[in-house]
């Protein structure tokens, strides 16, 4: 019987890297919230290398927070780990690299015990709380940027009836005691896929310090800082077989396992409350202003993405390599990419756009990762008004027709539709589901009914340089198909 990942049996393991640092001098310096798949393959890795390279930097470890019911798996995966894990790097030839990664060294699940995580927030020793929360984790309106006051639990965390649940009520109650308590503010450092991410954090915070305390809100507003990040690494759902490639890798069972491609970008703002850690030394860009790096990445990986996904599901694709080896998808990735999503971008010396279009087109064939269709389906009413609506809007200002993006947006609302090409179900799991299924279906009577939310599309369906194209790909995709459509789109 294989033993299990600890700091016990970390000794034991031979022939993949582990923690090159003393783990029991590492004290948390940062919280993150939402220790997910991507957290685990890119901060904590960086974390991790940074440990190694500098041992003046073991004030630095992660102490990782799970807010939600799911997260009660993270705890039971990772609390008897010691905070270890495995990071599985697969190349696309095949060659794959496994390490421990040791930055992780105390993991909150809040609902056991919200008041702990409030007590470890509000310790000075915290300078920088961290976030990978997902897009829809902002809790605000793509069209209108407002903050949802209305959503429930941030209802029950303004009450304050009982103690917070919410990431804005544990962090902004510790923001109240380190004013009280005459502590700086801590940095809030968001690492998710949203343009302008620290902009983001730094509105929605402050949204919901004012509606709790104006003064406080206020304090918040001087005292804590957001930087911006652009951050990336591929890093899919971990797949079942991985558990048992790392037992025979490693001797030991890891319970909640990582797998990521190698590739891996992180470019940071230096906006930072309470000093940073020198990330540099890990590999990490840190600039002045992170915006053209952000808008290269969200609108051509995170658009293309989205560009892929609803096409390939409808031809009959279940893995983003699959799908991206298809000719008529590279075709519409590589156009879209260069025609459309680059045009919208800012200068940045040094980076040659075409050459980035092509390592993203390699990185999306690699078999090895087993990315899937379904990942980059999920939550993309979170997704494509963030990526793919600014580009249409911004091409649109300069009277520019959008054609490829335009089809992506009539694919997804194919997708949306619920029923595939072969008339089986398709299992649309995105919040707002429940409306836009019927959306999509009504659209085949009222053509404008998916586009006319403007919530996620703004005044798109009143520009006819937008919604001819989309009408033509939707009328195409309902009447020959994904592939005619791909045919007559990319002729
Ligand atoms: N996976 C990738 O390839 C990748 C790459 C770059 C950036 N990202 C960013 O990281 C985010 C998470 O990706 P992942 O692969 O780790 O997903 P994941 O599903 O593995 O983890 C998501 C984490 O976010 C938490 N979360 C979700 N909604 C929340 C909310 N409202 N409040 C608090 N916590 C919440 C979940 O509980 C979980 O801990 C993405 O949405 C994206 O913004 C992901
Ligand atoms: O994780 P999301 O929801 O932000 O987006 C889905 C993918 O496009 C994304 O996870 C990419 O794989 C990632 O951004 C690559 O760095």
């Amino acid at each position: 019987m294989s033993t299990s990942l600890t700091n016990e049996t970390l000794p034991r393991i031979d022939g993949v890297d582990t923690p090159a640092f003393d783990r029991a001098a590492v004290t948390p310096g940062i919280v993150h919230f939402g220790v997910g798949a991507f957290h685990r393959a890119h901060q904590a890795m960086y974390v991790d290398r940074l440990l190694a390279a500098d041992p003046s930097a073991n004030d630095w470890g992660i102490c990782g927070v799970g807010v939600r019911t799911a997260d009660a798996a993270m705890r039971d995966a990772l609390v008897p780990q010691d905070g270890l894990f495995t990071l599985t790097l697969k190349h696309p030839d095949g060659a794959v690299e496994t390490s421990v990664i040791g930055s992780i060294v105390e993991y909150l699940y809040a609902p056991d015990d919200p008041e702990k995580v409030i007590d470890r927030l509000s310790d000075p020793a915290t300078r920088i709380v961290s976030l990978t929360v997902t897009e829809g984790g902002y809790n605000f309106s793509p069209s209108t940027g407002e903050f949802d006051a209305a959503n429930p639990d941030i209802v029950a965390d303004l009450e304050a009836s009982a103690p917070p649940r919410t990431v804005f009520g544990l962090v902004t109650e510790a923001l109240a005691r380190r004013r009280e308590r005459g502590t700086p503010s801590f940095t809030v450092m968001s690492c998710d896929n949203i343009q302008g991410n620290g902009h983001m954090a730094r509105s929605t915070f402050l949204a919901y310090a004012r509606l709790r305390d104006p003064e406080l809100a206020e304090w918040i507003e001087a005292n804590t800082r957001f930087p911006n990040s652009m951050v990336d690494r591929i890093t899919p759902a971990t797949p079942p077989d991985l558990a048992d490639e790392v037992v025979d890798r490693t001797g030991v069972v890891d319970n909640w396992p990582v797998v990521a491609e190698p590739f891996t970008q992180w470019v940071l703002e230096d906006d930072f409350a309470m000093g940073r850690p020198s990330l540099e030394k890990a590999g990490v860009q840190v600039v002045d202003d992170v915006t053209p790096y952000e808008l290269m990445k969200l609108r051509l990986l995170n658009a293309g993405h989205q560009a892929l996904c609803y096409f390939g599901y409808l031809l009959g694709y279940r893995y983003v390599h699959d799908a991206a080896s298809d000719p008529d998808i590279r075709t519409l990735l590589r156009r879209y990419m260069t025609e459309e999503g680059a045009t919208t971008l800012r200068p940045l010396p040094g980076v040659d756009v075409d050459t980035y279009i092509d390592t993203l087109l390699e990185r999306f064939t690699n078999p090895a990762i087993a990315d899937t269709i379904a990942r980059l389906c999920q939550d993309s009413s979170d997704r494509i008004p963030k990526w793919l609506v600014p580009v249409i809007r911004e091409r649109l200002e300069q009277d520019q027709r959008s054609d490829l993006a335009a089809a992506v947006v009539a694919s997804w609302t194919r997708y949306a539709e619920g029923t595939d090409e072969a008339g089986d179900p398709i299992d649309v799991i995105d919040p707002l589901a429940a409306d836009l299924v019927p959306r999509a279906q009504r659209s085949r009577t009222d053509p404008l009914a998916f586009v006319a939310d403007p919530e996620l599309f703004g005044t798109l369906a009143e520009e006819p340089l937008f919604t001819e194209p989309y009408l033509s790909a939707l009328e195409s995709l309902r009447s020959k198909g994904a592939r005619a459509t791909l045919a007559g789109l990319l002729a």
